[in-house]
């Protein structure tokens, strides 16, 4: 091909005009979001450091849609619909955690020169973050203060603890399906408060594992969600392993004491009873 003319696409019919048509970057509403990045410093590498946290941001919304649906999905008895859709949310986790390697590139000298500009900002008022944590289970009401300045915010997160959870749809699921899982969750109304560990649910799930060809959707249910919270656990290990890799101990922008919080917030499990039962098996 050297030497000849370049190869023209609209010679077999690409449409070349667009100014009566929706196009490609008016679908997909480019201009916005390619106008987005609003660096506050001088620094290289800030260009990186936000087109990260957006770009999660934009997997974070996915994954709390699917979530949404997984949940609706449980509640009407399409148990498989919800299978595919919890499966997705653990590959966008997946594709979260490989996003880590990129953000890893940057070192502590490369970081300091703008994280003075960041202020008090930090990914702890994330609350799409929030958004997952609470529709999966983990009910922490002192997590909606950072929001207070955002009604909007507020009722959205408001209206999700006021509803079950992930976990407390399943556990329903198993409910209706004849699988005792106690009182205290087959009777409780009070969505926002954290639920207690049960050993009845234990006993459920153990009834399960016990006999997958007697319980296959239950089962596979169980699973999904080990999975999900095996993948959101790696998400917080690699963003713990790289805030120490970046900043140290020290105290974060959100004013946690930073790599201590975050460790912290490590041990906080979503789905207890689905780890206790492995111990019993
Ligand atoms: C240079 C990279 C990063 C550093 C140094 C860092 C540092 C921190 C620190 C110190 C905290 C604790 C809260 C505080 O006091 O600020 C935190 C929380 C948080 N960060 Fe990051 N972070 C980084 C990247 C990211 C990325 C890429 C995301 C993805 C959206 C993210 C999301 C979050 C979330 C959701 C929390 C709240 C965690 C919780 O409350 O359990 N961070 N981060
Ligand atoms: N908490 C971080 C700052 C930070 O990482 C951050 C700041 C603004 C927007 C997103 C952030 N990412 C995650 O916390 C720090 O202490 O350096």
């Amino acid at each position: 091909m050297s030497g000849s003319k370049p190869y023209d696409p609209a010679t077999e019919g690409a449409e070349m005009s667009f100014r009566e048509r929706m196009s490609y970057g008016d679908y997909l509403s480019l201009d916005r979001i390619l106008d987005a990045q609003n660096p506050l410093s001088t620094a290289h590498d800030e260009m990186l450091f936000i087109i990260q946290h957006q770009t999660s941001e934009l997997w974070i919304k996915l994954a709390v849609h699917e979530m949404r649906a997984a949940m609706k999905a449980i509640r009407e008895g399409r148990v498989q619909n919800a299978f595919k859709m919890l499966t997705r949310v653990a590959r966008i986790f997946e594709q979260l955690n490989s996003a880590w390697d990129v953000l890893r590139t940057m070192t502590p000298s490369e970081y300091t020169e703008f994280r003075d500009s960041l202020g008090q900002s930090s990914g702890f008022q994330s609350y799409q973050y929030r958004a997952i944590e609470f529709l999966a289970g983990n009910r922490n009401a002192a997590m909606l203060k950072p929001h207070a300045h955002r009604p909007d915010v507020m009722a959205k997160l408001e209206a999700i603890l006021a509803e079950p959870s992930l976990y407390d749809e399943a556990l329903l699921l198993l409910q209706r399906s004849g699988i005792p899982i106690g009182a205290a969750d087959a009777e409780r109304t009070d969505w926002a408060a954290p639920r207690a560990e049960s050993q009845d649910v234990i006993e459920a799930w153990k009834t399960i594992y016990q006999a997958p060809e007697k319980y296959w959707a239950l089962y596979e249910l169980a699973e999904k969600l080990v999975d999900f919270e095996d993948y959101f656990r790696r998400w917080r290990f690699n963003h713990v392993t790289t805030v120490e890799r970046i900043i140290g101990l020290k105290r974060g922008t959100g004013g946690t004491s930073g790599v201590s919080y975050l460790r912290k917030m490590l041990e906080v499990e979503l789905f207890p009873e689905l780890w206790k039962v492995r111990t019993e098996l």
